[in-house]
Order: C-alpha cells, then structure tokens, then sequence
C-alpha cells in the first residue's frame, strides 16, 4: 500500500442509513474508506435498529438535517466522490439529488438501494420512482443488485446474457455506466457483475465465495469504487479493484450473530500482519 500524503488525502463522502449491527450501511462505508486510506465523511439518511437476522426498526432523519450534513462536509473538507445508499423517501432522494447539482459533486457512485438481495422491498413506489428519474440520470456509476436491475430494466433476470440486456437498459436512464451485480444470481452466476457504460459491455468474473456470511457485499462495493474514484482511478478500473476488494472481504467474512454475518473489511490486512 503506498504512503499517503497527508496534505492532500483525497476524502469520499457516504450518504446512506445507519446499521446498528455494523455490517452495511454508513458503518461498512466508513470502514471501506479507510481501508482504501480515504478520509470517509458521512450524511446519515436513516437509523436502522438491525442485526444479522432481520432489521426491526428504520427512522428517517428530517430533509433538512440530512441537507445540512452534506452542506457541512462538501462547503468546508470538499469531497472527490460521494456514494449514496439507503435514502429511504422519495423527499431524501430529491433533496440529494438537488444537493448534487447546487454543490456539483462529482464521481457519484449511486447504490440504487430498493430491494434486498434476497427480495425483499424496502422503499416505496414514489422513492423507486424518483430514484430512477431523479437520482439514478446524475451517477457516474450505478450498481443495482438483480432484483433493483429487474425493476429498473423491466426485464427478468436469469442469465449472463439477461444481466447485458438490463445493463444496457438500465444505462439508458441516464447514468454513465450500469454495473448489474451478481450476489442474487444462480449457480456459478452468483459473484459474476457486468459492465455497461454506453460503448464497453464487460463481464467480471470471480470464483464463488462459499459463504452466507455476506451481509454488506452491495455497500462495500459501492464504497469501495467511490474511494477509488476518490484516489484518481478511471470508472472500469475503479470497478475492478472494488470487486476484488469485496471478493477477499467475503472470503474473510465474519461469523457472528444468528443469521448473515458481515465481510471482513480489515480482516485481511490485520491477518498479514498478525506473526
Ligand atoms: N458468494 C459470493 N462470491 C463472490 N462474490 C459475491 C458473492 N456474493 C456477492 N458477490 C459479489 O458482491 C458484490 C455485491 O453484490 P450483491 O449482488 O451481493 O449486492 P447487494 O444485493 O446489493 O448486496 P447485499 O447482499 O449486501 O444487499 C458483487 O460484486 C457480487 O458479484
Ligand atoms: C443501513 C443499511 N443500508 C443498506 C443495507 C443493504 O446493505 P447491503 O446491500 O450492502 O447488504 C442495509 N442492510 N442497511
């Protein structure tokens, strides 16, 4: 890892929900962010009371507060890139999506958060929509998991050539490149994600981790292309780095709590360092 120049330390901004259980959300950005050696700041949308099993409770944060946050760390720190993830209301979604425009801030990486990896819906239809007409149109890179690219392409996904079709459906709401995740896939599809950004249509490829403890994979993928972005990488690189990064925090994926565990951020480098 090169050292650091601590007078230009590029900094990464994560607007997204609070997980009480620390395994995704604003905790596995901030995480991903120093692990990447990027200052991380934060805009907290929503605090969720959740676990590795089930999330029992979600509170959005007033429009406004979550504004003055954004405001405090772009007007004074500056930041190179921003990911958003859970936004929870369509009024959060529209306020972000004003606040990228009035601040203009680059490099926005857009976790489309909609549904979980496993199906379940968690926003409503108003904050879908204004997710895909408001925010999604500004991000450099969209990263909708297979049930999110399935909403937003209108198509359903079972195959590689499925995932293409919805990515380049999906780049036509606006976004300079798609990336359609393959966590929910079948088989040895689970773990492949593919790349759209208007001319290059690519296929990533990792060995399947076997693991259940994946809980955080979408947010730290998301956070960790920010950071690259942040540390001057180009879009597809930035992509491919990030992937590779969650790949080796899967396979040192944590086993705590009853149900799905989170990656393994740090657990790489403390596990080199350890004699
Ligand atoms: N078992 C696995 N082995 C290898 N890679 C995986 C595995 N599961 C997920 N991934 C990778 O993790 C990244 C996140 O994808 P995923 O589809 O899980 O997103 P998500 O549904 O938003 O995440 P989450 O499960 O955290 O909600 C993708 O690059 C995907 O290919
Ligand atoms: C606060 C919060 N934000 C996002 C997710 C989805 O996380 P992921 O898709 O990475 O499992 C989550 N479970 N909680």
């Amino acid at each position: 890892m090169s050292v650091i120049d601590k007078s230009s330390v590029p900094v990464a901004l994560t607007i997204a929900g609070s997980d009480s259980g620390g395994g995704a959300g604003i905790q596995a950005d901030l995480r991903t962010f120093a692990f990447h050696c990027v200052h991380g700041t934060s805009a907290i949308t929503c605090v969720t009371a959740q676990n590795t099993v089930l999330v029992t409770r979600v509170d959005a944060l007033p429009v406004d507060a979550v504004v003055a946050q954004i405001e405090a760390v772009v007007t004074d720190i500056g930041v190179q890139a921003v990911k958003t993830g859970m936004l929870l209301t369509a009024e959060i979604i529209a306020a972000v999506a004003q606040q990228v425009e009035v601040l203009k801030l680059n490099n926005l990486v857009v976790d489309p958060v909609m549904v979980s990896r496993t199906g379940a819906v968690l926003i409503n239809d108003e904050a879908m929509a204004t997710l895909q007409n408001v925010l999604i149109p500004k991000a450099t890179i969209v990263t909708p998991n297979r049930y999110e690219a399935q909403l937003l392409s209108g198509l359903q996904l079972h195959t590689l050539d499925d995932m293409r079709a919805a990515a380049q459906r999906i780049h036509q709401l606006g976004a300079k490149a798609v990336l359609v995740k393959g966590g929910g896939m079948q088989g040895n599809l689970r773990g492949v994600d593919v790349w759209f950004d208007g001319h290059k249509l690519e296929t990533l490829k990792t060995a399947v981790v076997d693991t259940s403890n994946t809980h955080g994979t979408g947010c730290t993928l998301a956070a960790a292309i920010a950071a690259n972005l942040a540390l001057g990488c180009d879009r597809l690189s930035a992509v491919q780095k990030a992937k590779d990064y969650v790949t080796t925090a899967l396979r040192y994926s944590l086993a705590i709590g009853q149900g799905q565990g989170p990656v393994g951020h740090f657990f790489p480098l403390l596990q080199e360092n350890t004699p």
